[in-house]
């Protein structure tokens, strides 16, 4: 069972997993295919950033998506997140053609994702943060929360609830109430998961959200994810630190100049030759 970092008062570890998990049917369909991205191509006027890319990612899995600089990870991710539409190719999404969405229709689908750059609402406390996140869900009318009935006083405490839970689940409950830009920046990182982790997520993607971190803060950030696989959710994860690559992930894609250039178990992709050689420019030169 999960042991989070901070328990907080009157929410026992059991009943902090309990509210992680409780909107979710969790463990369902592991190892069938979550999302497809079939012959993606994405060109930035006479720039190829993605070359017809195909790979799927499975439920329950994490799959690390590497390569150099600029190799088109991130444009992959925005892809995903309806930030950008593909030239040509087709993305599925549990079930559902990726096409016109915006992006909160994307989230409501089930995708959610943090940033290279941290992005938080500075001035909003850490609990703040990852209640506006669970907002989307809620049932409570306009008129309803002006004139303040039973449901939006019962939605706004579950609210408040969960979202205790959700910076329990990520170590930061402690720091519940200091305004975001007032956290350690492993803090930020971390609420930036709670908060995305709030919306539900069928597909949690994280992009590098280990940049920054020394060995300590990565070891704890590796068992984090773990723990998030662990509960039920999907991670696609953008890390260019091979060790946490390496030791986290179940599945690798790899891409170097738009194109997928190798894909498998982590071990696989270690001995890879052109793995190899895409990151140090030279064939078969002892990688790790
Ligand atoms: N909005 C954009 N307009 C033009 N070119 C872009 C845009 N976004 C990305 N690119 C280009 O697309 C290519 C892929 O970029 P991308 O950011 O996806 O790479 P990356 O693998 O995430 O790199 P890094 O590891 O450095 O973050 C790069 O050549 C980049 O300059």
């Amino acid at each position: 069972m999960t042991d989070p970092k901070h328990t907080v008062e009157g929410l026992s570890p059991d009943a902090v997993i309990e509210q992680v998990e409780q909107h979710r049917d969790i463990h369902t369909g592991v190892g069938e295919t979550l999302m497809s991205m079939q012959e993606v191509t994405l060109r930035f006027g006479g720039l190829t950033a993605l070359d017809s890319v195909s790979f799927d990612i499975k439920r329950g899995e994490i799959l690390g998506l590497i390569g150099p600089n600029g190799a088109g990870k991130t444009t992959c991710f925005n892809a995903m997140t309806g930030v950008y539409r593909p030239t040509s190719g087709t993305i599925t999404f549990d079930g559902t053609v990726l096409k016109r969405q915006r992006r909160y229709q994307i989230t409501r689908l089930g995708i959610a994702r943090t940033f290279q750059n941290i992005r938080l609402f500075a001035e909003m406390t850490a609990l703040e943060n990852v209640v506006v996140g669970l907002d989307a869900r809620h049932r409570t009318s306009v008129p309803g929360a002006l004139v303040r009935t039973p449901r939006h006083f019962h939605e706004e405490k579950s609210a408040v609830d969960q979202a205790m839970a959700l910076l329990a689940f990520v170590g930061i409950a402690d720091r519940a109430a200091d305004k975001a830009r007032n956290l350690p920046y492993g803090y930020q990182r971390r609420l930036e998961i709670a908060r995305a982790l709030g919306t539900e997520p069928k597909l949690l993607c994280l992009d590098e959200p280990a940049a920054g971190f020394n060995p300590a803060e990565k070891d704890e950030l590796m068992g984090l994810i773990r723990q998030i696989r662990d509960e039920g959710y999907t991670v696609l994860l953008i890390e260019h630190d091979m060790r946490l690559v390496m030791g986290l992930t179940d599945r690798i894609v790899v891409l170097e100049f738009g194109n997928k250039i190798a894909e498998g178990k982590p071990e696989q992709i270690r001995d890879d030759p052109a793995v190899v050689a895409a990151y140090l420019g030279v064939p078969d030169d002892g990688a790790a």
